[in-house]
């Protein structure tokens, strides 16, 4: 169902015991840029996300996202467009040396209660090339026409 050529990075995970029994993260479409995450939480103990409130949701793995790429973790649009459920540091980083369980932090900006139920899909993960730039402290900057405009300084 997917898209796979050579260069696709392979990302091993690894199944924690609250992830017994779950789906695997998949790409839910041929072309689905991100993988959708599931909730491991309880069965039969729903997390239930008050209005206004945020949780830390378990994923039930450990990525091994590989070096040279980072997991972005993303907001499912249908969630946040029914209910008003999103992540709030979004996107999310997965750092290649990151080697716990990924946590989706879920935040509910709806107007109602979200009650979470084991296996439900919360979010995605997009795994995308990251580049680390060398730091390099300097006096003054090379003369630009934008120069130190910004935030509008071109017009609305
Ligand atoms: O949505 C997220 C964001 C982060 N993480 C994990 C993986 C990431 O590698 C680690 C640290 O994330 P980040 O750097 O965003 O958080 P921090 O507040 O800077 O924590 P740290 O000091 O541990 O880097 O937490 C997740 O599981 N889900
Ligand atoms: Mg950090």
């Amino acid at each position: 169902m997917t898209i796979h050529h050579d260069l696709s990075p392979t990302l091993n995970l690894i199944r924690l015991a609250n992830g017994e029994g779950l789906d695997l993260p998949a790409y839910e479409s041929k072309g689905a840029a991100g993988m959708d995450l599931r909730a491991a939480v309880a069965d039969g103990e729903p997390l239930t996300l008050l209005p206004g409130k945020r949780a830390l949701v378990p994923t039930g793995f450990i990525f091994e996202i590989p070096e040279g790429f980072e997991g972005q973790v993303r907001p499912r649009s249908g969630l946040a467009f029914k209910h008003g459920i999103t992540c709030l540091n979004s996107p999310g980083t997965v750092d290649s040396d990151y080697r716990g369980e990924v946590k989706v932090l879920l935040a509910n900006l709806g107007d109602d209660a979200f009650v979470i139920e084991r296996g439900m899909r919360i979010g995605q993960m997009v795994i995308a090339p990251v580049t680390q730039a060398r730091i390099a402290e300097i006096t003054e900057t090379s003369e630009t026409a934008r120069g130190a405009g910004g935030f509008g300084s071109t017009g609305v």
